[in-house]
């Protein structure tokens, strides 16, 4: 199916004021968030985690880490299948990106500057180490909210001590005449939330659940928060992890999505499983998921999730 541009995703208010002014403004976050994740998988959300000026500063920068020559950025490697830098290939013409773990560790992120740029970049170094930890708190809250939601806030605080933040910068430049406008290609994301942030270009597009495509238009002054696969496990299928693409729309795009990833084994609390939710899925582990569906068997089933911890 094609679009359905008429349909608008939720925009929810989460900044610090709204949170803080009372009960009242919690519990109707928090019921929107969750309703919002079940629906579309994702929304659209109003923030004062970073003001403008990081926003239009960390893109600026960001152009200036895709211009580095291409034996520099090579470097950046990664043990977690599909991280690390990937230059344009033959289906993704468009498409350049590249990844720090442990995002909001300064370390982490000193030594992916230190190598990029070896005369150093400290601007950017403190830049991405404080959005990295705002884009955390910003997850954290967003979890606590749904937590809450389905009556298990006891498991909270061991999930958030369980999350590490995987940060992917991403350069899509502009198709040439007679090229596709293919950005990135469907996929849903196999962590549990994703936290996305884009300059001033449109592109992103998420699949509804009656399978049409809806665009997906933010200012940079907004994020999209996107639930993956597994927040999905854990919610015992409540939670809807999206198909998204990106389609270009004529002008150069950069966007950065963080990741939380958890360490451990996602595994689905027994009070949202009963006779009306069978369990659906076995424990799951999110970077094993990275590497089946980076084989070829994975990469042919129609539903990798299932296949790799369906019961
Ligand atoms: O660039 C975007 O907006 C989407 C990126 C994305 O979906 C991903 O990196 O998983
Ligand atoms: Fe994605």
């Amino acid at each position: 199916m094609d679009s359905a541009s008429n349909i608008m995703l939720p925009v929810i208010n989460l900044t610090e004021e709204i949170l803080r002014s009372g009960k009242d403004s919690w519990t109707e976050a928090r019921n929107r968030v969750t309703r919002a994740f079940e629906e579309y998988g994702c929304f659209i959300a109003v923030h004062d985690k970073y003001p403008s000026e990081v926003s239009d500063s960390i893109f600026s920068e960001l152009q200036d880490l895709f211009d580095l020559p291409l034996e520099i950025k090579v470097q950046n490697t990664s043990q977690i299948p599909l991280f690390g830098y990937f230059g344009a290939s033959w289906d993704l013409p468009l498409y350049e990106t590249t990844s720090i773990e442990d995002a909001t560790n300064l370390e982490a992120v000193q030594k992916f500057t230190n190598q990029m740029w070896p005369s150093k970049n400290n601007h950017f170094c403190e830049l991405l180490h404080c959005y990295a930890n705002q884009a955390a708190e910003l997850d954290k809250m967003v979890s606590k909210l749904v937590f809450e939601s389905y009556g298990v806030e006891k498991y909270h605080e061991s999930h958030v001590g369980s999350v590490t933040y995987i940060v992917r910068f991403t350069k899509y430049r502009v198709p040439e005449q007679n090229e596709t406008n293919v950005g990135v290609l469907p996929h849903t994301d196999k962590n549990f939330i994703t936290i996305l942030h884009q300059n001033d270009a449109r592109g992103l597009e998420i699949q509804l659940k009656n399978g049409s495509w809806i665009p997906v238009d933010f200012p940079p002054s907004s994020v999209v928060i996107m639930a993956g696969d597994a927040f999905s496990v854990w919610s015992n299928g409540r939670v809807h992890s999206p198909l998204h693409r990106v389609t270009m729309k004529g002008k150069g795009r950069y966007s950065i999505a963080q990741f939380a990833f958890c360490k451990k084994l996602v595994e689905t609390p027994t009070e949202l499983v009963d006779d009306e939710h069978p369990l659906l899925y076995k424990p799951f582990d999110s970077l094993g998921f990275l590497g089946f569906i980076s084989t070829d068997e994975g990469r042919k089933t129609q539903n990798p999730l299932k296949a790799y911890c369906g019961i």
